[in-house]
């Protein structure tokens, strides 16, 4: 699989590599997929997603980090993803096979959107612990849920000759889909 490179930056995100290979790995993307990507920011899931899924749709509330989706597509030669400009759940396609929540704001009604068009996978990532638990509620609440990982990742670095650890704050990926 190529590397990721993110040359432009927004003041959101990325999403981390090791954070992104767990989500991708629940997302399980083929080429018979659509996958929607609901705040795309610096589009470091859209573009490991657009190398798996057969259609990508990429949607951002904020408009210049659209235009960091766009930027960083094109710097990995990866074209013929959608970009929407919305605040989810405006935007979703009918025909989402796999939708990745990396932005919150009104998950719920992404949630019940995704229930209602019935999305086969559904992966949501947090970082804080009082919305993690509300978002399980409302994974449950909708028949969504099955499964939440606490996902905490150390990196190694070299430090007088040896190998000492850089420890990222956890995430909670929150997976499931409809039934
Ligand atoms: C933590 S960042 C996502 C990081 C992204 N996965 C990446 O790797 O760069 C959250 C993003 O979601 C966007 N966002 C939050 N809620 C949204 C919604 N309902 N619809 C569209 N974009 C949304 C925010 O503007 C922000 O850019």
């Amino acid at each position: 699989m190529a590397r990721t490179a993110l040359p432009h930056d927004a003041k959101a995100g990325p999403t981390k590599p090791a954070v992104r290979s767990v989500t991708l790995g629940k997302l399980d993307l083929g080429p018979d997929d659509h996958f929607v990507d609901v705040g795309s920011c610096t589009g470091a899931v859209t573009i490991e997603a657009a190398r798996r899924a057969g259609r990508v749709t990429a949607i951002e509330r904020k408009p210049k980090r659209l235009e960091t989706t766009r930027q960083n597509l094109a710097a990995n030669g990866i074209g013929g993803v959608e970009l929407i400009e919305a605040e989810a759940p405006d935007g979703i396609p009918d025909d989402a096979d796999a939708l990745f929540l990396g932005g919150s704001r009104n998950y719920e009604a992404v949630l019940d959107r995704a229930a209602e068009i019935g999305v086969d996978r559904i992966v949501m990532n947090v970082s804080r612990l009082e919305v993690a638990g509300d978002a399980v509620r409302a994974f449950k609440a909708r028949d969504l849920f099955d499964e939440v990982l606490q996902v905490q990742v150390s990196t190694g670095y070299e430090l007088a000759g040896a190998t000492s650890f850089d420890s990222d704050n956890p995430v909670y990926v929150v997976s499931g889909g409809a039934k």
